[in-house]
């Protein structure tokens, strides 16, 4: 009942959508991604392009994969902070995840299932890059329309070619009687942009920027929420937004959902250009190296910040600006001394 008057994500249908539609969809498409963007910082797709077979396959397996013993699961490691297995956090004991790096790759999703069934697991593996490749063009022309919303076309290229794809799996168990139903703490992501996509059970909730929490709930089995992190808030200079949100479980079923994850490649400098930069919107952060940025975020300082990214440009270009006090006293030094 409550359903027909609960405020909903904005919905976006992409299912007639693609980079090669006619001028007249694009652009209207694209004005209410903006829009939803600017307002929300995420929206519900409908995208029609992933079977209903290939999302039940997935789910089916993923609830075999979270069954496996905890040695198994750790198996999944790796050397970038959040990028593995994630879980067993005394303060978040519903949830655990585990992450798969350069997912539309098919050696990459082979090596990720080899690690758990060691005769390999055909199926999963090409399952997951083929989900993988096909919602990568949802976030592909996304972004476009972003960039092109902003006239930021000149750097399609360069800012599309500096991005990869994190795949990550989560379960939350349905809490016991008495325990906290939060999933996964408030938080905005650290990516660029995450797609998520949830089996039958909700409890995805968005923080509109009045303060209130929003429940998502999926129209339908083809929708994905499309929201904005951190990192493309920063490149776009704030103009869309990066929105908190959180996972609280409810009911009688464990929730198991999937993110698709645009990172930036190591090395990308994340730096707005010039055209979001004016006199109503004053640079927000410095040119940062991302890779130094999660660097930054595994630690505890990092995880501790109530806004990481501020936190982390903050310290280091305190850091540049003592490096470089030290450089021009020792090159003082330097010129005396010869
Ligand atoms: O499980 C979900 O619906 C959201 C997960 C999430 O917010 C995250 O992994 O950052
Ligand atoms: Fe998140």
């Amino acid at each position: 009942m409550g359903s027909e008057t609960s405020p909903r994500l904005p919905f976006i249908d992409f299912s007639n959508v693609d980079q090669n539609t006619n001028d007249l969809d694009w652009d209207s498409t694209k004005s209410r991604v903006r829009q939803a963007l600017e307002e929300f910082g995420c929206f519900e797709a409908s995208f029609h392009n992933i079977s209903s077979e290939l999302r039940t396959s997935l789910f089916d397996s993923f609830q075999q994969l979270f069954d496996l013993p905890m040695e198994t699961k750790l198996k999944n490691r790796s050397m970038k902070p959040f990028h593995g297995y994630i879980g067993q956090f005394p303060t978040l004991p519903l949830y655990e995840s585990m992450g798969i790096d350069d997912a539309t790759i098919l050696e990459k999703t082979e090596s990720f299932t080899k690690i758990f069934w060691p005769e390999g697991k055909p199926e999963l593996s090409t399952a997951i890059q083929e989900y993988s490749s096909k919602l990568s063009k949802l976030d592909q022309m996304v972004r476009r329309m972003v960039l092109e919303s902003l006239g930021l076309e000149k750097y399609m290229v360069e800012h599309m070619g500096s991005t990869y794809y994190l795949f990550r799996v989560m379960k939350y168990r349905r809490p016991e009687t008495n325990e906290s139903e939060l999933g996964l703490k408030p938080h905005t992501d650290k990516s660029i942009v995450t797609i998520v996509h949830q089996n039958q059970v909700d409890g995805l909730e968005v923080q509109l920027k009045s303060g209130d929490w929003i429940k998502f709930q999926p129209s339908s089995p083809n929708s994905f929420v499309v929201m904005i992190a951190d990192i493309f808030y920063a490149w776009t200079n704030g103009r869309i937004h990066s929105p908190n949100h959180r996972v609280v479980m409810s009911g009688e079923r464990d929730r198991y959902s999937i993110s698709l994850v645009a990172l930036p490649k190591a090395g990308y400098v994340i730096k707005a250009p010039e055209e979001v930069v004016d006199e109503q919107h004053p640079l927000l952060f410095k040119p940062f190296d991302a890779s130094e940025f999660y660097q930054f975020y595994g630690t505890e300082a990092g995880q501790n910040a109530e806004c990481a990214l501020t936190t982390y440009c903050v310290r280091s270009h305190r850091v540049a600006e003592q490096r470089s006090r030290f450089r021009i006293r020792n090159f003082g030094r330097k010129q005396r001394l010869s």
